[in-house]
């Protein structure tokens, strides 16, 4: 007998996370008590866990991207010393392996966090020593996860290139990726050219928040010009698909696709969506509206992910529930969606494929027959 889908088993169930971002996710307390360390207390909109976690999920949910990316200041302000880096880093990989995450990529963007003095090496360094006592702590616990890091430059600043030449220095010691953030209108990511060619002469990967707050040529310049592996969000993909009809079904048997959504599709690049953060920017105007239910039935490559746990109040765990909730999904399409995630993973070929058989499948199989 299949087990029912409800939060309890789809936690149990192994799920993977590709765009979550490390200032985005930090348990409220661990900002309070952050900030009492660093006198920033005061700073802080409230300095009770349970009211400071409800500021973020409100001040987020303006439907404006920038507003939204606002919020960053109070957590950024916490992560700027070593123990910081570490305690947050730890706690993301303990929360992310509690909800059943086996893989995770977390990013986050280094130049952020040296104003307290670190320099980026010491920032990156205090991070990835965080994650592996994360790692270490969830395996007492039985649970089984492993994290890359990606490392992200904003796209309003100049420092694309130093970053992508970090993460570069850092590729054999878990950084595996390099990613743009921040406010997309205004901010092509053909302004940081010259770091995506950098990296494609290194042969690393990348992945750059795209078709967010900004349409179809934010998504074009990244695949064609700069040649992106994934797309962060990618949503606004689904302005170059026309269809009729008032069902999803009959949306499905008319879609016509124009030629960036059909080269999208055609070349499997990944599309990491964020349906509650992208409620929550105006990206999409509900989850059951959300472009994911029609991608995934035309075999778009869709991974679903959290983005800023923090700011939408949510979980790998809670994501899946509600897609699974509208488009009636079913574990099958739960497992095809961690299966497209964990192919889309920056890590070796055979690493991904060894989850894949060893964790995913084993742990969907559990779950239906
Ligand atoms: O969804 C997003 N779009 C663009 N930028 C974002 C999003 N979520 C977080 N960021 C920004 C704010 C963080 O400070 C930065 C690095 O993680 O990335
Ligand atoms: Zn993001």
């Amino acid at each position: 007998m299949p087990a029912e889908l409800n939060p309890t088993t789809i936690r149990t169930a192994p799920k993977v996370v590709l765009h979550d971002h490390l200032d985005g996710g930090l348990r409220p307390q661990t900002i309070i008590d952050l900030a009492r360390s660093i006198d920033y207390d005061d700073q802080l909109p409230s300095t009770d866990a349970e009211e400071l976690g409800q500021w973020f999920i409100e001040s987020a949910s303006s439907g404006s991207l920038v507003r939204y990316l606002e919020t960053f200041d109070h957590t950024v302000a916490v992560m700027q010393t070593r123990e910081g880096l570490h305690r947050v880093a730890s706690e993301c990989a303990q929360d992310l392996a509690d909800d059943g995450v086996v893989y995770a990529e977390i990013r986050w963007a280094p130049e952020q966090h040296v104003a307290g003095g670190l320099s980026l090496s010491e920032a990156v360094d205090a991070t990835l020593e965080g994650f592996a006592h994360g790692v270490q702590a969830a395996s007492e616990k039985g649970q089984q996860i492993r994290i890359g890091t990606l490392a992200t430059a904003m796209r309003h600043a100049a420092r694309s290139r130093e970053i992508a030449e970090l993460a570069v220095a850092y590729r054999d010691r878990g950084v595996v990726g390099f990613d743009i953030a921040g406010a997309e209108a205004g901010f092509p990511p053909t302004r940081h050219l010259d770091a995506f060619e950098y990296l494609r002469r290194e042969n690393f990967h990348f992945t750059i928040h795209a078709g967010e707050a900004f349409g179809l040529p934010s998504i074009w310049e990244a695949i064609q010009w700069c040649g992106a592996d994934r797309l962060g969000h990618g949503v606004r993909i689904i302005d170059d698909l026309s269809s009729s009809g008032g069902t999803l079904e009959e949306r499905v048997s008319s879609a016509q696709l124009g030629r960036l959504a059909q080269y999208v599709r055609d070349k499997r690049i990944p599309l990491e969506m964020c349906p509650s953060s992208n409620v929550q920017t105006g990206a999409a105007t509900s989850i059951a509206a959300h472009p994911i239910g029609l991608l995934r039935r035309l075999h778009f490559r869709v991974t679903v992910n959290t983005d800023n746990r923090l700011m939408s109040g949510t979980t790998m765990t809670r994501e899946m529930g509600l897609l699974a909730e509208v488009f009636d999904y079913s574990w099958s399409d739960l497992q095809w969606l961690t299966v497209n995630a964990m192919k889309s993973a920056f890590i070796p070929f055979d690493d991904r494929l060894a989850i894949i058989n060893s964790q995913i499948k084993p742990g969907y199989t559990a779950l239906s027959v």
